[in-house]
């Protein structure tokens, strides 16, 4: 789905997620400054500072321990970064503490708070990272994985399918007659139907199948541990029902109307013999045959003998 702004809901969000984390950054960085100051300049120190659970209140922490999108919370970083910033805390602590009481602080004491901090920052760093990883695969008007990614998918279902001896399939879907939408709705409207139609195939497949854009108009499916014959079944399902699909669209006059759209299926496998761009290539031939056929149809294509 598209979001206001006319990027997909996705990569809107992964944009939300990286302008919090800047956000957090900068209210860590003021937490720093501030505790730094009091230190140096003698002057008394707040209880925030002292309190054991003061990583759950500085500013980062709300940050941290506030709500976020799976975006975040699905990378492998971000327990990491937490676990990082309440030893970091604890360092501070004893710091914190030792200077309330006129302690002299140790050199070690203060070498454990930079290694810390540093060991932080640079988690910070790789889970922002992370996210723009996540930006870059996704494609910016469907919010499904773009061509690059969705290709680096089907390499490690290779890789899998081939340790496995198993087949999965893959599915080229190419929306017919897409052009006449362009040209008689507009290309924003046209833009509306690729996002509708790419999370109407999201939501009709497993959660673990997935779904790329190949460019244009067309999509590459990709249905682990499914043979060609299955996955035809849950293609002529997907075909049948996008058929009846009414998509809200805004004519190029401006008024309201409701279109339908069909599109042609070619499904192919990738397996140990059958690697990515073949896999690919093949699903494309067997999508033409469905053009050929007069479209809004399913078509396989099954390796001959000396394919195999
Ligand atoms: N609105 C919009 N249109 C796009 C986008 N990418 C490609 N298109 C349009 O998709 C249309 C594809 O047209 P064709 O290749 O002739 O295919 P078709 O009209 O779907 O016909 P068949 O595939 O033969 O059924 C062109 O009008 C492109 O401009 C996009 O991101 N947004």
């Amino acid at each position: 789905m598209l979001s206001e702004s006319g990027q997909s809901t996705v990569v809107s969000q992964i944009n939300s997620d990286i302008i919090a984390i800047n956000n957090a950054v900068l209210l860590h960085n003021r937490w720093l400054a501030e505790w730094n100051k009091k230190l140096i300049c003698g002057l008394p120190i707040s209880e925030e500072f002292i309190q054991s659970d003061a990583y759950r209140h500085c500013g980062f922490g709300l940050w941290y321990y506030g709500e976020h999108s799976r975006f975040t919370e699905d990378q492998d970083e971000f327990p990491r970064l937490g676990q990082l910033h309440i030893s970091l805390h604890e360092s501070v602590r004893r710091i914190v503490l030792k200077a309330s009481e006129n302690q002299p602080i140790t050199e070690a004491e203060y070498d454990e708070f930079i290694a810390r901090e540093l060991e932080f920052t640079a988690s910070l760093v790789n889970l922002r990272d992370a996210l723009f990883g996540q930006l870059y695969s996704f494609d910016y008007l469907t919010g499904v994985y773009n061509r690059q990614a969705f290709y680096s998918l089907l390499e490690k279902e290779h890789a899998r399918i081939t340790r496995t001896s198993g087949v999965s399939s893959i599915v080229m879907v190419d929306l017919d007659y897409f052009k006449k939408v362009n040209d008689q709705y507009g290309h924003q409207a046209g833009d509306k139907v690729l996002a509708y139609f790419a999370s109407y195939l999201k939501e009709s497949l497993r959660p673990y199948d997935s779904v790329g854009r190949f460019g244009g108009e067309e999509f590459l499916l990709c249905l682990p541990d499914a043979n060609v014959d299955d996955a035809k079944t849950i293609m002529e399902r997907v075909r049948e029902e996008l058929a009846h699909q009414q998509i809200d669209i805004t004519g190029a006059d401006g008024k309201p109307l409701s279109i339908n759209i069909t599109a042609s299926f070619g499904v192919s496998s990738i397996s140990k013999r059958h690697p990515t761009s073949q896999a690919i290539e093949t699903a494309d031939i067997a999508m033409y045959e469905a053009k050929s056929a007069g479209r809004n149809c399913v078509k396989v294509y099954r390796y001959s003998a000396a394919e195999f």
